[in-house]
């Protein structure tokens, strides 16, 4: 069954198209990465899928609500972890996570928390305020957060961002895992090496618009380099992590 099903979805900033006629189904369990450079069309294409933004054209399926017209339904059952956000300053990862839980209603969120902090490895500073936490413990404590109430999706856009290559691994690990258990993740990155690396379904936007699609685990990481370059055009060193 479809975890994602969108159908000529569009989406219109005055004269600025920024995504054109998306239709695009994504299997549950997948791990699909869409794949594009800046200003392609990865950010509205998850503010479209999440219910955050109304599209300007055409309509989606996501875990079987539409996002327009049932936007809670949507929250309730999906993660996300949009670019650049930061847990609150002033409150410690356990905190803002007590926080999380609480909204979603969840039962057990103390051992939630346990749990994806030792996934995550943030324990560590669970009790210290996130002002004083580096980048790459901030993106984790958010992680955590879009998992927290164990979604069959979630959305994270620029999964690896912040993280140096040791957690980098930690984190492709945990949401390879995530997505063996049935659930499914939908991805936005520019880098082909995160997509090559992690997906199993890819799709590739340029422009606005769905130019390929592939599945990486058939192609070598230079198939897909060339693949992506010839799609889209570009240089090798800056489409690699
Ligand atoms: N609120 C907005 N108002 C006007 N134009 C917008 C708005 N949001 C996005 N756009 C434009 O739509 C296009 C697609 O933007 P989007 O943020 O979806 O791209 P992206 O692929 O996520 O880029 P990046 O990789 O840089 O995050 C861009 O041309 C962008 O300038």
């Amino acid at each position: 069954m479809a975890a994602i099903e969108t159908t000529e979805l569009s989406r219109r900033f005055g004269e600025v198209t920024a995504l054109s006629g998306l239709s695009l189904s994504v299997d549950e369990g997948a791990l699909f990465g869409l794949l594009g450079p800046n200003g392609s069309g990865k950010t509205t294409t998850i503010e479209l899928l999440t219910g955050q933004r109304r599209p300007t054209g055409g309509s989606a399926t996501v875990v079987g609500h539409d996002p327009v017209a049932e936007p809670m339904a949507v929250k309730r059952a999906i993660g996300i972890l949009p670019e650049r956000e930061d847990p609150p300053s002033f409150l410690t990862p356990r905190e803002y996570l007590t926080f999380v839980g609480e909204v979603r209603s969840l039962d057990d969120v103390a051992g939630r928390i346990g749990t994806w902090a030792d996934r995550l490895e943030f324990s560590g500073v669970l009790d210290a305020l996130a002002t004083g936490l580096s980048e790459g413990e901030r993106q984790r404590v958010m992680l955590a957060g879009a998992f927290l109430h164990d979604p069959a999706l979630v959305f994270i856009d620029e999964p690896l961002v912040n993280l140096d290559p040791i957690m980098q691994e930690q984190v492709k690990s945990v949401l390879a895992d995530y997505c063996g258990r049935g659930n499914t993740l939908f991805l936005s990155t520019h880098y082909v090496d995160v997509a090559a690396e992690l997906c199993t379904h890819v799709g590739i936007v340029e422009d606005g618009e769905l130019v390929a699609e592939c599945d990486p685990r058939e192609m070598s990481e230079d198939e897909l380099l060339s693949y992506f370059i010839a799609e889209v055009g570009g240089d090798a060193a800056e489409v690699r992590a």
